[in-house]
């Protein structure tokens, strides 16, 4: 079939590749020789073996000298792995995240650890917190929030009644499939999804699937596993899903809104140094007295520190008063974030800093 020509240049390519493969393989063993070093100091000090400032910067660099044809997307998608493997010879990172396997929390483990760590499925977010806080996992990875939906509140609440740190956060883009076990609709009688899954694709379902049941249960990975057990149901969920309980997809991208976002938030016990790309979050009450917000937020305006979210929340005194949740751009340990979090000591009734991390939309120059 293939012509004898261009199958000489393809032995002779492949050829090419196998060496490449082979100085690759080489070099990977060199790295991960000097990671278990690093490993070894770590150790002497109990130093954590997770850095994720220093992952930020490992990909900051490679992607500012990138010439491709492998864009950012490959860049990061390879060296997180190669990282993940390397820092797994270190110590076996254990993380907790929101289950059931499936989710799209799943999914923002790996693209945040890659996939040389211990995931564990929790029920609940207070349940992945407490298990970080009791020192059975080293960290949790929780929704935060939805770009269609706001915030998550029990994450928001479980922040302020913890001492734990952010420590990363991750956005990740949400596709989601109608998945069922043939991948064709003929013969589904049930779409099972989580409420907010349905309500995401409302418009799909009204011009795609008209007529058929939509059920809402208790998550997208609920509804997937329900598919995998009977012919007669699809699923709304996402690509781990559909791996996980081996569905396949009658059509993607089937939200009507096609930058749905979630953010989700990487907690743990150490605190991260700055990476050259970081935000800071915190949590600060202030006194119930006219011009007390204007005055908490006057120390960013005078120190020029970007301000990327402000949200309010019950603080749950009884009292109507209000926890307001910041996130900024910077390190805290940069001098003029440093400076503003001084002064905001002075105007608020409570503040915690939950911590500075690389931020998930980087925009450096290694
Ligand atoms: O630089 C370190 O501290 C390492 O442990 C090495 C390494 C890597 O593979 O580059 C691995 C794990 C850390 O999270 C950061 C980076």
């Amino acid at each position: 079939m293939t012509e004898p020509k261009i199958s000489g240049d393809l032995l002779q390519f492949r050829d090419q590749i196998d060496a490449i493969d082979q100085q690759l393989l080489q070099l990977l063993n060199e790295r991960a020789r000097l990671a278990q070093a690093i490993g070894h100091v770590k150790a002497k000090t109990d130093a954590p073996v997770m850095r994720p400032e220093r992952e930020a910067q490992v990909l900051d660099k490679l992607n500012a000298s990138n010439t491709g044809p492998l864009n950012v997307g490959h860049i990061n998608l390879l060296f997180k792995q190669i990282m993940s493997a390397c820092r797994s010879l270190e110590r076996e990172v254990q993380v907790a995240f929101l289950g059931p396997l499936g989710t799209y929390s799943e999914q923002a483990v790996w693209r945040f650890f890659g996939h040389c760590v211990v995931a564990e499925p929790v029920e609940s977010i207070e349940e992945a917190c407490r298990q970080v806080q009791a020192e059975i996992t080293d960290f949790a990875v929780v929704p935060v929030e939805n770009s269609t939906e706001g915030s998550v509140a029990r994450t928001l609440d479980a922040l302020v009644g913890s001492d734990l740190l952010i420590c990363g956060e991750v956005l990740l883009p949400i596709h989601h499939q109608l998945l069922c076990q043939t991948g064709s609709l003929e013969g589904i009688r049930k779409i099972c999804a989580h409420p907010q899954a349905l309500a995401q694709c409302r418009n799909w379902l009204r011009q795609y699937a008209p007529g058929i049941e939509q059920e809402a249960v208790s998550s997208n990975a609920q509804g997937a596993s329900m598919a995998q057990q009977d012919a007669t149901i699809a699923a709304i969920a996402g690509e781990a899903a559909k791996d996980r309980y081996q569905l396949k997809a009658f059509q993607e991208h089937i939200q009507d809104d096609v930058n749905n976002t979630t953010r989700f938030l990487v907690l743990g016990r150490q605190a991260t140094g700055p990476s050259g790309a970081d935000k800071t979050s915190l949590v600060a009450s202030v006194p119930n007295q006219p011009g007390a917000v204007y005055k908490m937020l006057e120390p960013f305006n005078a120190e020029n520190v970007s301000l990327t979210r402000l949200e309010s929340r019950p603080a749950k005194t009884g009292k109507w008063e209000y926890n307001f949740f910041i996130d900024l751009q910077g390190h805290q340990t940069d001098a003029a974030v440093a400076r503003a979090l001084d002064q905001l000591k002075r105007t608020t009734s409570f503040l915690r800093v939950l911590g500075s991390y690389p931020a998930a939309q980087r925009d450096v120059k290694a």
